[in-house]
């Protein structure tokens, strides 16, 4: 579905990824983790041609983002659904308009038509009864469902969770990640998330992308993960403060900076 063929890319001269080469199969759910900054929202602004590379290409279904005009562009990324990691629902509109929203903005539909869908995609996510409610009025749970529904309202090809864990209680955590995995199957979508909760991550991946340092460290299913010997992996799936990943910003060494070992 999506092929990153030895993408360099970055932010001014500042390079983020150099020289990756990454498939994302149709139909699946591909995890991407690592450390933060390593690059990893970044790879999710390529993909929607929000960020273009230095050199390689990024392919969508075949076709290469950067020989997109205006038009198949829009027309491309009217197929990826994004949810980003807080939502960010229309606070003065109702649960049911949120998911109305792309429906009126990018259709023509009938409002007959719209209330079907939207219902449609509250129901997939459980909030078909909390169609009434302001945001304000929801958990931070639903709201992230909300956000999901709104995403799937155009029925995208490919969704793309930046973070969706974060900040949720371990139930919500729970309900999200197995939604997740529900939607991608009976859907039928390709669906990227990038995410530090390996627990959940583990879950519902059919394959996880470790990027680190601008590079893909490691990947593999999530069997093989948890089993690697790579110590950049078990670091971050046994979650230690020892590894490759430095727990200490770099300094100078500590007696130097409390003036241990000094002459009074
Ligand atoms: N718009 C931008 N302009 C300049 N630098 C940026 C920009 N966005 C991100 N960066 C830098 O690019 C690097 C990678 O950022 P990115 O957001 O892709 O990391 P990440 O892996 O998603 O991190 P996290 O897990 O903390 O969200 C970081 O060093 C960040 O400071």
């Amino acid at each position: 579905m999506i092929e990153l063929r030895n993408v360099t890319c970055g932010y001014g001269d500042r390079v983020i990824l150099e020289g990756v080469n990454l498939t994302v199969p149709r139909g699946k759910v591909l995890a991407l983790m690592g450390t933060s900054g390593g690059g990893k929202t970044t790879v999710l602004r390529l993909i929607g041609r929000q960020l273009e590379p230095m050199s390689g290409q990024v392919m969508f279904d075949g076709v290469d983002m950067a020989t997109l005009d205006a038009k198949g562009l829009y027309a491309i990324r009217r197929r990826m659904g994004m949810l980003f990691q807080f939502g960010a629902l229309f606070t003065d509109l109702t649960v049911f308009e949120n998911v109305a929203f792309p429906l009126r903005e990018h259709t023509d539909l009938s409002e007959a038509m719209i209330r079907d869908l939207v219902l449609m995609k509250l129901n997939a996510v459980g909030l078909r009864g909390a169609r009434d409610l302001l945001p304000s009025q929801v958990s931070g749970g639903m709201a992230r469902r909300v956000a999901l529904a709104r995403a799937i309202a155009l029925d995208p090809d490919l969704i793309m969770y930046d973070e969706p864990f974060a900040g949720l209680d371990p139930i919500s955590m729970g309900v999200a990640a197995t939604l997740i995995k529900d939607l991608n199957h009976a859907l039928g979508v390709t669906s990227i998330v990038v995410s530090h909760d390996v627990d959940e991550t583990f879950l519902i991946a059919d394959h996880v992308v470790f990027i680190a340092n601008g590079r893909i460290a490691a990947q593999g299913t999530p069997a093989e993960m948890r089993a690697s010997d790579d110590p950049l992996v078990r670091q971050f799936v046994g979650g230690s403060a020892d590894g490759p990943v430095r727990f200490h910003y770099p300094a100078v060494p500590v007696a130097e900076d409390f003036g241990l070992g000094r002459r009074t």
